[in-house]
């Protein structure tokens, strides 16, 4: 199977690159590639990477351009596989430009675009094609998609293959409402059926795993509880949600296994909260060869409920910020691999529908916007437990590349695309209001006025230096990735 990125307008095309070179060196005392951290230079040539000379690369770099970048770090460009982009349908949101925009700020060189938010949702070949239609000359970095596995086409393996042959990358469901009329959620027979399909295509379906327990334990919200108190709606989400859906998943997973019915296919379970009972439901059907992989968010990893001050929604996202001690966990399961990667779940919405003076927390628009900040939000918190840049470069590069299809990405490798973020994690920076942030709505963040460190000085995605200095280059050369 070959996963192809078309070159729109590639190199050498008129602004696309801050660089006036098709063929040039960068260097640097800490490239992150071939497994180690060290002295390197890297050859780019036409888009690609051409060559690693690592040690004392002097000798080899004869007469091309060389840029230097001292003691930053070189490494593989970020590839987000959870963005909600919102394009075409609620431009008002988030859209293809700005998104793209902040993911270069950010060091993101590949966005995967949800198939939710936007309208349509990315359900069938037509609306793929409304989307890649919408993202002409808006790409400022690589762009592919999910579609949507939803109740009108789960049961269809002829719908699901026209919109897998237009060039989804996978497939995604939501096992409880989505909060969006026209993306309706699927129950596991959807799930088991879609994998069958998905199987004979080798790709995932990734799933948005909460699911309203049979039983519930919420007897508490019958009180007066404040809707602008971060407890209520803590209460009004338990780990019991991640926890049912995962149960109910058994069979798909099952499926999965070598001789199962959909062996090929792979569950990818998105942006796991609960790292309790749920996690080790996921850790024991990985252990009996079920094929599953498991993202985390950032923001997971950087807050926790005890500092959500109350009414301040920017916080608000499902599943919801559980409490310190679940976020310690999430951070010891991602560092002893049982966690596989992280995105962003980038899902912003207009300011209103966040109902930020208001603060209800049961009302507002559910999603965190953070896509800009996501390479410094690991690092930050990440350095107390030690992380390395070979870590950081396998969760945000390799493995979604990975999960992606993506077999020219995600690595400084000889042949690969010459997708790469230069960035200083020592520079430190405070998100106050002087600083550019690129997404369509800046005050919704919760990450507006943290201290952070890890700046991003450079990003080439395929050898165009689209982001430099705090500046965008001219043009948006970014492609549209659609499987083959
Ligand atoms: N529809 C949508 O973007 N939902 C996302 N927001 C969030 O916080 N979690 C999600 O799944
Ligand atoms: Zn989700
Ligand atoms: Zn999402």
């Amino acid at each position: 199977l070959l996963y192809t990125a078309p070159f729109s307008k590639s190199l050498g095309g008129e602004g696309c690159s801050l660089l006036p070179h098709g063929h040039f060196w960068i260097a640097s005392q800490r490239v992150v590639a071939l497994g180690r951290v060290g002295p390197a230079a890297v050859e780019v040539k036409e888009g690609l990477i051409n060559a690693i000379a690592v040690g004392d690369y002097r000798s080899f770099v004869l007469r091309r351009p060389l840029v230097d970048y001292g003691d930053a770090v070189i490494m593989p460009g970020l590839i987000d596989v959870h963005a909600h982009l919102d394009e075409p349908g609620r431009a008002e949101w988030e859209g293809f430009s700005t998104g793209t925009r902040a993911a270069a700020a950010g060091g993101i060189t590949t966005l995967v675009d949800m198939p939710l938010n936007s309208f349509p949702s990315t359900v069938s070949e037509e609306t793929l094609k409304l989307k890649v239609d919408a993202a002409r000359d808006k790409l400022y970095v690589d762009v592919g998609f999910w579609g949507g596995l939803v109740p009108e086409n789960a049961l269809n393996p002829s719908k699901l293959e026209s919109l897998l042959n237009a060039g989804v990358l996978g497939l995604k469901s939501f096992m409880c409402p989505s909060g969006i009329n026209d993306f309706p959620m699927t129950n596991s027979s959807h799930i088991e059926e879609g994998l069958v399909t998905l199987a004979k295509y080798k790709r995932p379906l990734l799933i948005h795993a909460e699911r309203i327990p049979d039983v519930s334990s919420d007897e508490e919200l019958d009180g007066e509880l404040d809707p602008r108190s971060y407890a209520t709606y803590l209460k009004s989400r338990t780990p019991a949600w991640e926890e049912s859906a995962v149960r109910d998943l058994k069979r798909a997973m099952k499926d999965t296994e070598v001789g199962g019915r959909s062996e090929g296919a792979h569950l990818h379970i998105v942006h796991l909260s609960d790292s309790k009972t749920t996690l080790d439901l996921l850790k024991d059907a990985k252990h009996s060869g079920a094929k599953v992989t498991i993202e985390t968010c950032p923001h997971y990893l950087a807050f926790s409920a005890e500092e959500v001050p109350d009414g301040d929604t920017r916080f608000k996202c499902s599943p919801p910020i559980r409490d310190a001690a679940n976020k310690e966990n999430l951070w010891e399961a991602l560092l002893d691999g049982h966690i596989d990667m992280l995105s962003s779940d980038h899902s912003p919405s207009t300011p209103d529908l966040k109902l930020m003076e208001e603060g209800n927390f049961m009302k507002a628009w559910g999603g965190i916007s953070s896509l800009q900040f996501v390479l410094p939000v690991t690092w930050s918190h990440g350095k107390k437990y030690g992380i390395t840049l070979n870590q950081l470069a396998s969760w945000w590069s390799e493995k979604p590349a990975e999960l992606a299809g993506q077999k020219n990405k995600g690595s400084i490798l000889p042949g690969y695309h010459a997708d790469i973020v230069v960035w200083k994690p020592e520079a430190q920076f405070h998100l106050d209001d002087t600083h550019a942030v690129y997404h369509k709505h800046r005050n919704i963040s919760a990450y507006l006025g943290k201290e952070l460190s890890g700046k991003v000085l450079s990003t080439f995605v395929r050898g165009n230096l689209v982001f430099a200095e705090g500046r965008h280059a001219g043009a948006a050369c970014g492609a549209t990735i659609l499987a083959k």
